[in-house]
């Protein structure tokens, strides 16, 4: 029997709504005045509510990281950017916060873990100790050494890429170099992770709608911002999906044709020794739980997209700078010659470790063209942590409460960086030191697994590119060789305009294009 309370029924809305009022302006007074994070500078709006960063990654698209980088200028090095989170904008503090020692534990923030739906990848792994074990069987696959042994598939892509150039120079279109350098950098790590299988270079288009559903868009923050709706949307058969929202539906498909790829290494009766990433975390001794099908195609998703979009953007950033910038382009030329007199012979990974220019190069376009361009915000459950502002002022951000760093802020911090809105490689030469900064893979145990995979590909296919081809010269009536030409691309087209998790371009950017001659 329902309780009766006597009360009107227009009275029952009216208390229903007070509730909520004094809830809401509860919570409020609260977030302000009496929460650990309450004494951090910060506007209020952002130690208030949670929607103002929504507001700004989701209805303006990706642009809380500038909101971000303003608030700093305004309010010094450390900011309270949302109720539940810190922000510092400090290079000192990196080796506090990112510790290398796994004895401090470190662990991601609900904030990053909840962009993508993929639970079961080390990526979105939030116990610490969890993430070590995961971490600890991948973790030889990307070492230098073994990275090196991929040499023969790196290169074979390289070749790869230069039989389509020769096609579409032959056609004569302009070439949208961010697919085929995607494409590329897609087929090493699936080949890496897999084996031999269907490659974006050889299909006629590079896999463009495989792209067009991977590329950055907005829709990357709904997780962070509605993590329930990006669950719900992710859990739906793809063929619903893709009727409702075609992008979400063919990434839906994308990860049922990952899921056999997973099912058919699990089913193999021969696991040869070193054959493929995946061959062998079914060959390790990890426990069953570890090898279900659902948690290895999340791994295998965050692997392959991770280790597709970030690389290549980087590497068309590299290649529109060159392109624009004919001094560059000869001295990196100059350099590559000692070590590759022959135009056509394809790079020898060893040899270009010791280029000092393009590998300073390479560094300059990472730290001013980051391939993730999201907060990477970590909580340290056992420890408060200590953050002495230059002013002498001292914040504590007590155990468990989330404080981040993003890369498109840190790396172009002007106390640390001269001119920082420009690519200027000489500053690694003179200064080697600035390298413990960089922030673009992330540091300490959670520090991005791909990095040795992802500075071969760009020592690789920099150089490859840059030898084989010459810029193009329109004083010359017969060019020397093949060559490169930008095509209606400028600086816009590969400026970090949104932070998208990965790079976010202009709207309407086909990034950098490029005409090719033989
Ligand atoms: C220029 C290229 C790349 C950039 C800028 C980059 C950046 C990053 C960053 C910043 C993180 C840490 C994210 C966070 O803590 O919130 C990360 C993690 C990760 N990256 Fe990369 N990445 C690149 C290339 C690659 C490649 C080639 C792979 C290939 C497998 C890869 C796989 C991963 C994985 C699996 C993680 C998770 C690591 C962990 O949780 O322990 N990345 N990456």
């Amino acid at each position: 029997m329902a309780l009766d309370l006597g009360w009107t029924t227009s009275f029952q809305p009216l208390l229903v709504a007070s509730l909520i009022v004094f809830y809401v302006l509860g919570v409020g007074i609260y977030r302000l005045y009496f929460s650990p994070l309450a004494n951090i500078p910060g506007p209020k709006i952002a130690a208030l509510t949670s929607w103002y960063n929504a507001y700004h990654d989701l209805w303006r698209g990706g642009q809380y990281v500038w909101v971000v980088e303003e608030m700093h200028r305004k309010y010094g090095p450390i900011v309270r950017i949302r109720p539940d989170v810190v922000h510092v904008n400090d290079p000192t503090f990196i080796d506090k916060l990112y510790s290398q020692s796994p004895k401090h534990r470190r662990e991601r923030y609900w904030t990053v873990l909840q962009t993508l739906q993929a639970d079961g990848s080390i990526l979105a792994t939030k116990d610490h100790d969890l993430h070590r074990k995961r971490r600890a069987v991948l973790n030889p696959y990307f070492s230098q050494q073994n990275v090196r042994r991929l040499e023969p598939v790196i290169n074979d892509t390289l070749a790869n890429l230069f039989y389509r150039m020769d096609g579409w120079a032959k056609a004569g279109a302009p070439v949208r170099l961010n697919i085929a350098l995607r494409a590329a950098t897609k087929d090493i790590i699936q080949a890496y992770a897999f084996g031999e299988g269907d490659k974006c270079l050889e299909m006629e288009d590079c896999n463009t709608s495989f792209f067009d559903i991977t590329a950055p868009h907005p829709i990357a923050h709904l997780g962070t911002h509605f993590f329930w709706l990006a669950k719900s949307l992710a859990n739906m058969p793809p063929k619903i999906m893709t009727a409702l929202i075609p992008k979400i539906g063919l990434f839906a498909s994308f990860m049922e044709a990952l899921a056999a790829q997973v099912e058919e290494v699990r089913r193999a009766k021969d696991l040869p020794e070193g054959k493929t990433i995946f061959h062998e975390i079914m060959r390790s001794d990890i426990p069953e739980s570890e090898k279900q099908t659902r948690r290895l195609t999340d791994e295998a998703m965050v692997i392959v997209v991770a280790g597709s979009e970030t690389t290549a953007s980087t590497l068309a950033s590299i290649m529109y700078h060159l392109l624009a910038d004919r001094k560059l382009y000869s001295k990196l030329r100059t350099e590559l010659e000692t070590v590759m007199p022959d135009r056509y012979e394809l790079p020898v990974a060893s040899k270009l470790d010791g280029l000092p220019f393009l590998n300073a190069l390479i560094q300059e376009a990472i730290r001013l063209y980051p391939g993730a361009t999201h907060r990477q915000d970590r909580t340290c459950p056992d420890e408060d942590l200590v953050y002495e502002s230059p002013n002498g002022k001292t914040y504590v951000i007590p155990a468990g409460s989330a404080v981040g760093m993003a890369a498109p802020i840190l790396n172009r911090n002007p106390d640390i960086y001269d001119r920082p809105d420009d690519l200027i490689p000489e500053r690694y030469l003179e200064n080697p030191k600035l390298l413990k900064y960089q922030m673009s893979f992330s540091k300490g145990t959670r520090q991005c697994i791909g990095i040795n995979l992802a500075y071969q590909e760009l020592q690789t296919f920099t150089a490859g590119l840059v030898r084989r081809y010459n810029l193009y010269d329109p004083t010359l009536k017969v060019q020397n060789g093949p060559t490169l030409e930008l095509y209606q691309t400028t600086k816009a087209n590969i400026a970090t305009y949104a932070d998208f998790i990965t790079t976010g371009a202009g709207y309407g950017t086909q990034g950098v294009r490029v005409k090719i001659r033989n």
